[in-house]
């Protein structure tokens, strides 16, 4: 099971995901209360050991900008959320970094369909901690795909089991308060995710 933990900010948060196993950590370079810069992306991410996927978030932003602060914060994953058409994503490539494209249920479902590498079907409002009805995308999605929204230590193996993902995402269900990471619910959630046995 792949599991990537998200809106990161602190070091000791980034250390506590990277040493609990986290295969992806991701930081919010959109409009959030886990917002970071670039330069303090930057900053974390060069802490990451390679085997470790750092992700940049976005929502919203043009082509360019996505470009200018990927490039800034040195990630070597861009996740979109949003309605991006594909030349967004097509336009990205020559960055040479993992796409993530992030979407609702109702989006195309076939991870690749958008030339991106990973899919993440998330609730209605990313990052709101909402569960949803993670069984309605049950045996729909195609890829490479992760499961998020509302999920958190005690629910993701019901989560995993409702939807059979390839991978999870998690923010706010391993937070003590928006934004403020909690490094003991961070190795719980990795623990839990992972004791499902799946993948
Ligand atoms: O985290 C945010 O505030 C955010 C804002 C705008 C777009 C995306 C955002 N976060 C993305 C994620 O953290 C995850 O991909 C996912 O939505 C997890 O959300 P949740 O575990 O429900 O908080």
């Amino acid at each position: 099971m792949y599991v990537k933990i998200c809106g990161l900010r602190e070091p000791e948060h980034v250390m506590a995901a990277v040493e609990a196993g986290a295969d992806a950590i991701g930081f919010v370079l959109t409009r959030s209360s886990r917002r970071v810069t670039p330069a303090r992306a930057r900053e974390l991410a060069s802490t990451v050991p390679s085997h470790v996927l750092t992700v940049a978030v976005f929502a919203g932003e043009t082509s360019h900008e996505v470009r200018q602060a990927t490039l800034e914060s040195g990630v070597r994953a861009v996740q979109l959320h949003g309605d991006h058409p594909h030349e967004d994503f097509t336009a990205l490539k020559d960055l040479g970094v993992t796409l993530v494209r992030a979407g609702g249920a109702a989006a195309d479902l076939r991870c690749g369909a958008f030339d991106e590498d990973l899919l993440i079907v998330d609730a209605p409002r990313p990052g709101s901690g909402q569960p949803w009805d993670w069984s309605a995308v049950r045996g729909r999605p195609r890829g490479r795909w992760m499961l998020a929204g509302g999920l958190d230590p005690s629910n993701v193996a019901e989560a995993i089991s409702a939807a059979e993902p390839w991978g999870v995402d998690v923010s706010s269900g391993v937070e003590t308060a928006p934004g403020v990471k909690d490094s003991g619910l961070i190795r719980s959630f990795l623990d839990a995710a992972r004791r499902t046995g799946r993948g």
